[in-house]
C-alpha cells in the first residue's frame, strides 16, 4: 500500500490543470450501455474508479477502447452479452449501481449486486429501485443481489423523489431515455454532473428537457446513437486545490476551474478571507491575510457540497476563531476529525455538527486515510503543518484524484509517494 510523505510549511504557487470530473465521467461511461454505437469520451480522468468502471463495463461484454493510449479518451461500444454486475466490482465502487437502469432499459433484465454501505454512510438505494418500479420494472432482492426484469420494456411515469439523490436521478434518467412515453423526475438532483450527463444523452438522440432544474422531463425514444462528448472539469478537484492555495497562504491558478460550479465553496472561501477570481480559462485563488472561521452546512447542489466538507474542515482548523461544520448528506462523514486532531487540530463532533476551534499551527504526524475526500483533508493539513506527515492508505485518494503528488510538487509542495 502506497504512502505519502509530506514536509509542510511551503506556500504553493503556480498552475494546476483540473482534470475531467470523476462524478461525471463514471456516469458518462455507463451511458455507453444505452447504445450499440460508439460513445467517445474526451477529458476522462486517469483515476482508479475509471479503471474499475472499465472493468465492470467490459465484463458486461462491451469494449472500452483507449483511443489515444493515454487513458484520456475512451470509446465505449459493442454488444452487451452479460447483464450481471458482480459483487466483487460493485463492492469496490458504489457508482456501479448506475448500470442497473441502462441494462434494464436495453436488455429488459439486470442482476446487480447491492452496493452496501461504505465508510461515510449506509447509502441505501431504495429510491433507485422504487423509481424503476414506477417505470414498470419487477424487482426482487435475493442473495445480496437486485434482480430486475422488464420483459415488455419500461414505460414512462411521473416520479417524485423524496430527496434529490444524485445517483437515483442519474439511474432513472438513463433508464427513461429508452422507456415508452414521457417520464418526469420531480425533485431531481441539480448537480452540474447531471447537466453534463443530460448534454451527452441529448447528443446521443435522447429527448430530455429541464437540465439543471429540479424537474427533468424525458420523452422516450426507440434507440440512442453514438456521439463524442468532453467530460466537464472536476469542480471538487478544483475546490480541493483552492483549499491548498488557501491553507498554505499561496496563490494557484486552477486551469479549467469554474466559479459558477462552485458558488457555495467560493462564498465560504471569501468569507474565510481567501481571494477568488474567475479568469477566462482558470480560477485564481490567493490568500495573503489571516484565515477567519466560518460556518458551513452541506446541502444538495447548489448548496455547499459534502464532497468538499473534509477539505474545508482542514482549512478551518487553522482559521482564527471558531467554526461550525454541519453535515446533512451522509451520517458518518467525520472520519477525518480524529486524524486532524492527532495533528493538533481542536475539533469536537456533536451529532451531525463539528465545532472547530482554530489553532495557530498543526504538527506533522503519521495519519491514515479513511475515504477519498478525508484523504485529501489530511494532505492539506500536512501541507500546512510543521514537520513530517506520513499519510497511509493512499489507495482511497487514488480512486478520485489524478497525479496528486505531481500537481502539488510542481507548485512547491514537498510531497513524495513511497511505494511499499
Ligand atoms: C459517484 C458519485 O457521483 N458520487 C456522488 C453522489 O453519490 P450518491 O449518488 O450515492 O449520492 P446521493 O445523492 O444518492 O445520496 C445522498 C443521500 O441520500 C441517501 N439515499 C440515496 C439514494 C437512495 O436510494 N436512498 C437514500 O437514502 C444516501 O444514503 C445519502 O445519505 O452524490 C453525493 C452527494 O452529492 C456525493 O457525495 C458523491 O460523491
Ligand atoms: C463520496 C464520493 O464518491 P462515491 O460516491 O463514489 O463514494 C466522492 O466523490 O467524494
Amino acid at each position: 500500500m502506497d504512502r505519502f510523505i509530506i514536509h509542510g510549511g511551503h506556500r504553493l504557487r503556480g498552475d494546476i490543470v483540473i482534470g475531467g470530473a470523476k462524478n461525471a465521467a463514471l456516469k458518462l461511461l455507463v451511458a455507453g450501455l444505452l447504445t450499440s454505437e460508439r460513445l467517445v469520451l474526451r477529458n476522462v480522468p486517469r483515476i482508479a474508479d475509471i479503471t474499475t468502471m472499465r472493468r465492470l463495463l467490459e465484463q458486461h461484454g462491451v469494449t472500452v477502447e483507449d483511443i489515444e493510449g493515454d487513458g484520456g479518451t475512451l470509446a465505449v461500444g459493442g454488444s452487451i452479452t452479460n447483464t450481471v454486475a458482480p459483487y466483487d466490482i460493485v463492492s469496490q465502487m458504489r457508482a456501479s449501481i448506475l448500470v442497473l437502469g441502462p441494462l434494464l432499459a436495453r436488455c429488459g433484465e439486470a442482476r446487480v449486486s447491492l452496493p452496501g454501505g461504505c465508510a461515510i454512510g449506509t447509502r441505501p438505494v431504495d429510491m433507485h429501485l422504487k423509481g424503476l418500479e414506477a417505470l414498470g420494472a419487477e424487482i426482487s432482492l435475493e442473495g445480496g443481489y437486485i434482480n430486475a426484469r422488464a420483459p415488455r420494456g419500461l414505460v414512462g411515469d411521473r416520479i417524485v423523489l423524496p430527496f434529490a439523490s444524485v445517483g437515483a436521478t442519474e439511474n432513472l434518467l438513463m433508464a427513461s431515455c429508452l422507456a415508452r412515453g414521457r417520464t418526469e423526475i420531480i425533485n431531481a438532483a441539480r448537480e452540474p454532473e447531471i447537466a453534463d450527463l443530460v448534454a451527452c444523452l441529448n447528443s446521443m438522440g435522447a429527448r430530455i428537457t429541464g437540465s439543471g432544474s429540479g424537474t427533468l422531463t424525458i420523452e422516450g425514444v426507440e434507440a440512442l446513437h453514438g456521439t463524442t462528448h468532453s467530460v466537464m472539469p472536476d469542480r471538487i478537484e478544483c475546490g480541493t486545490y483552492a483549499c491548498a492555495a488557501a491553507i498554505t497562504g499561496g496563490e494557484l491558478r486552477l486551469i479549467g476551474g469554474r466559479a459558477d460550479h462552485l458558488g457555495a465553496v467560493v462564498r465560504a472561501l471569501e468569507e474565510a478571507g481567501v481571494e477568488v477570481f474567475q479568469e477566462d480559462d482558470a480560477l485564481r485563488v490567493r490568500r495573503t491575510g489571516a484565515l477567519r472561521g466560518v460556518d458551513i452546512m452541506t446541502e444538495p447542489y447548489p448548496g455547499f457540497p459534502t464532497d468538499m466538507q473534509a477539505q474545508f474542515m482542514a482549512l478551518l482548523s487553522v482559521a482564527e476563531g471558531a467554526s461550525m461544520v454541519t453535515e446533512t448528506i451522509f451520517e458518518n462523514r467525520f472520519m477525518h476529525v480524529p486524524e486532524l486532531n492527532r495533528m493538533g487540530a481542536r475539533i469536537n463532533v456533536h451529532g451531525s455538527s463539528a465545532i472547530i476551534r482554530g489553532v495557530h499551527s498543526l504538527s506533522g504526524a503519521p495519519v491514515m486515510a479513511t475515504d477519498l475526500r478525508a484523504s485529501f483533508s489530511l494532505i492539506l493539513a500536512g501541507l500546512a503543518a510543521h514537520g513530517e506527515t506520513i499519510l497511509s492508505r493512499v489507495y482511497h485518494l487514488d480512486r478520485g484524484y489524478e497525479a496528486v503528488e505531481r500537481k502539488l510538487a510542481q507548485c512547491g509542495a514537498q510531497i513524495e509517494r513511497v511505494r511499499d
